[in-house]
């Protein structure tokens, strides 16, 4: 088995309870046990203003879930929280879960860019995959603790 980390985002009706949700979900599925989570941390929108702010958190897993078939359990758990995909790019959404790291693996096919093509620059990703691996180096040789110091002006606050 190997360890992956997850993102989750949310910000539409209760995003809070959404993501407290989505983490036993993730803890109950097959072939995977939850190994860390992060605080939730609420931050501004990156992308289009005219929405509500973010709730995310990341958690560590550790599965024998190979990528495509974790992905498909995550857009199950995304769809059971009420996803809708909508026309607007970047938009408002329920629940969102991104796998951020797989192992030390990257991957680039038609379904899945690992590692996720943003994290380098979203503080709302590198702050709580910091609070839970903060020794983590990405497969590229960069460390979490360099990224996130190179990264201002982008507000976060820990709830
Ligand atoms: C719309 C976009 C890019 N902006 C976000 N902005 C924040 N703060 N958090 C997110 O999870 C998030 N997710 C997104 O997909």
């Amino acid at each position: 088995q190997v360890k992956v980390f997850i993102g989750l985002g949310a910000n539409l009706d209760s995003p809070q309870a959404k993501l407290n949700s989505a983490i036993n979900e993730l803890a109950a599925l097959p072939e995977t046990q939850l190994v860390a989570q992060s605080s939730i941390y609420l931050s501004p929108p990156m992308g289009p203003q005219d929405q509500n702010d973010y709730h995310n958190a990341v958690v560590a897993i550790q599965t024998r879930l190979m990528p495509l078939a974790l992905l498909d359990q995550l857009q199950n758990i995304e769809n059971l929280h009420g996803r809708v995909r909508k026309a607007q790019r970047w938009g408002p959404r329920t629940l969102d879960l991104d796998i951020l790291l797989y192992h030390d693996k990257t991957i680039e096919n038609s379904r899945l860019t690992i590692p996720h093509y943003g994290l380098e620059q979203r503080i709302f990703v590198l702050q709580p995959l910091f609070e839970i691996a903060p020794e983590l180096v990405l497969p590229n040789g960069k460390s979490i603790k360099t990224l996130l110091q190179s990264i201002d002006n982008q507000r976060i606050q820990k709830l």
